[in-house]
């Protein structure tokens, strides 16, 4: 039998050995030397795999943390590859890959490290000319052809995480069959002394390519088109600011009111506990501001890009709350873009994920728009045949797939600008067409149970706790079908996850609900989506719809926490 204390050790001195980061070594020589076996099991207890977004992890020493060994290994997997792939195609010039990176901890590093193992490997290798946000990089993948792309970043996970996202040619993420042949290439990788490492021979992109970038996030906007929004912006301590801001005043919009302290990137994301829009307080000094220049000129919305400006957050006035603005859920403003799109008659497919909201579907049906849904994330919403719109509900909106086949914080601030804009011009606002969609589609009203956990064995827990027994009343409605989402159909591949239909219930005014349960792929969390749909007769109706819609998603809530025992 192995021992448990002895056999990480053992895998801790061979790693050890290899290790070409002097802080990582010396950290880990620490552990060793302390005999620290519960902190080595976690770190050799497995390898990092792809998950929502890639890579992602926590840094540090070891397989199952973002180190240089472990980039190192990703490149090199990532690289031979492609090779194998060209050596079957028919070209003859080696490809390129793309790498950017954003301005967390050793994000540069990485970055770099990835671009010399593409160029010892026989491929072409460009970096990003700085920290820039991740549309950028995948806008790059497309404007230069290149095969691949990589992006070093951990988005609006904690400080101390880091990550690496992996785009191939077209601009989209991998998902299998691609993730596992990459991730077999990877743990083939023989010694790291053996991987050619040289120290120059890649470019260096220069300021053409963000010029690029920002001449085509304008062509999302109709020519003409009113620009008079007053914008509160914060970055979250992001590379998002200086892109937004050029992106807005090329565009002829106002330049937003930046938030002072969160403008700059910093990798310690001092102002926030966690640097996610989506966290409670994360907006705290971006409404704050907001109230604070409001005394000059009103301010009309509050955007906020996450670290890597791929999420777009925006919050309205609300004169009910206590701050004074209220945040706008991701399905609000999915479905407000994808009806601003319409209206400049767009064409082509509309998309969202299982765990968004089912308005957009209605949304796009009402215009004659074909619809597609997907499985979680921009890799599968990336690759929908003819996608002319996609959108998730964690904040993610592509609205120029040509441009960039991923989520794009930028651009979709900008048409949530130009929207806001028009509807101003009108005397309406965002919640005024967002009570239109309410009386005309149905009330869909959603929200999130969201379980962050210390140990990662909770989830599983969880999810086995729900599948051996499965709720069959969920908020008084009953489940009419639970599906696991792990078997797959012929619509949807299969993942880790469960879903609930649950019947109406007339009385509560409820014309259906749904319920999605799933682990993140990118945080230690389980994640509960929920939607309940209710028909409204009219804007007097509104009211009341909305306050049974709160009972019926806070009883939800409650009744899955109990069934899932979290
Ligand atoms: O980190 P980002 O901004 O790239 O966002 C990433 O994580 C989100 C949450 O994923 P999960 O629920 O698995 O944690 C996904 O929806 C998104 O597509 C993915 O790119
Ligand atoms: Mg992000």
């Amino acid at each position: 039998m192995q021992d448990v204390v002895s056999e990480p050790i053992g895998r801790a001195r061979a790693w050890l050995d290899e290790d070409p980061d002097p802080e990582t070594r010396e950290e880990l020589a620490k552990l060793i030397e302390a005999g620290d076996g519960e902190e080595l099991s976690a770190r050799f207890s497995g390898t990092l795999q792809f998950g929502t977004a890639g890579l992602r992890g926590e840094l540090g020493a070891g397989p199952m943390r973002m180190n240089l060994a472990v980039v190192i290994r990703a490149a090199a997997g990532l690289a031979a590859y492609l090779r194998e792939r060209e050596q079957h195609g028919t070209d003859s010039a080696p490809g390129l890959v793309v790498v950017g990176y954003d301005a967390r901890y050793k994000s540069y590093d990485f970055a770099r490290e990835t671009a010399s193992v593409m160029t010892g490997a026989g491929l072409r290798a460009a970096l990003l000319p700085g920290p820039l946000p991740t549309p950028v990089l995948a806008f790059a993948i497309r404007e230069l052809g290149a095969v691949a792309g990589v992006m070093v970043t951990a988005s609006h996970n904690p400080p101390r995480d880091n990550g690496y996202k992996v785009y191939l040619g077209g601009g989209s993420q991998i998902v299998p069959p691609a993730d596992a042949q990459i991730a077999a290439r990877i743990d083939a990788v023989g010694p790291l002394a053996g991987v050619p490492r040289p120290a120059s021979g890649w470019d260096v992109l220069d300021g053409d390519l963000l010029d690029g970038y920002l001449a085509r996030t304008g062509a999302v906007l109709t020519e003409g088109s009113p620009r008079g929004v007053r914008v509160v912006h914060t970055a979250l301590h992001g590379v998002g600011s200086a892109t937004l801001d050029a992106a807005f005043r090329r565009a002829g919009f106002p330049a937003p009111v930046q938030v002072a302290g969160q403008a700059e990137p910093d990798p310690d994301f001092p102002t926030v506990a966690f640097p996610n829009p989506e966290e409670p307080g994360a907006m705290d000094l971006a409404f704050a501001t907001a109230r604070e220049a409001s005394a000059s000129e009103p301010v009309d919305l509050v955007i906020a890009n996450d670290p890597d400006a791929d999420r777009c957050a925006v919050a309205v006035p609300d004169a009910t709350s206590a701050e004074g603005w209220r945040m706008l859920r991701g399905d609000e403003v999915g479905a407000l873009l994808a009806t601003h799109l319409v209206h400049k008659r767009a064409r082509g497919t509309f998309a969202s994920t299982i765990v968004s909201s089912s308005l957009v579907s209605r949304i796009a049906r009402a215009a004659g728009l074909p619809y597609e849904e997907t499985l979680t994330g921009f890799k599968w919403l990336a690759r929908v045949e003819n996608l002319r719109y996609g959108y998730e509900e964690a904040l993610g909106y592509c609205v120029d797939p040509d441009g960039v086949r991923d989520k794009d914080g930028v651009t979709a601030a900008l048409l949530v600008a130009e929207l806001a804009a028009e509807l101003k011009q009108a005397d309406r606002s965002l919640t005024d067409l967002l009570d239109d969609l309410a009386v005309k589609h149905g009330l869909h009203a959603t929200d999130q149970l969201s379980v962050r956990v210390e140990d990662l064995s909770l989830i599983s827990a969880a999810m086995r706790r729900l599948r051996s027994d499965p709720p069959k009343v969920l908020a008084g409605l009953s489940v009419l079908a639970a599906e696991d989402l792990a078997e797959g159909s012929e619509s949807l591949p299969p993942t880790d996850g469960l879903r609930y239909r649950l019947a109406g219930d007339p009385e509560a005014g409820v014309e259906q609900a749904r319920v999605v349960v799933r682990p993140s792929g990118t945080e230690p969390k389980l994640k509960c989506y929920l939607e309940a749909v209710l028909p409204v007769r009219d804007q007097a109706a509104l009211a009341g719809a909305r306050s049974r819609a709160a009972t019926v998603l806070a009883a939800l809530k409650a009744d899955l926490a109990a069934a899932a025992g979290v």
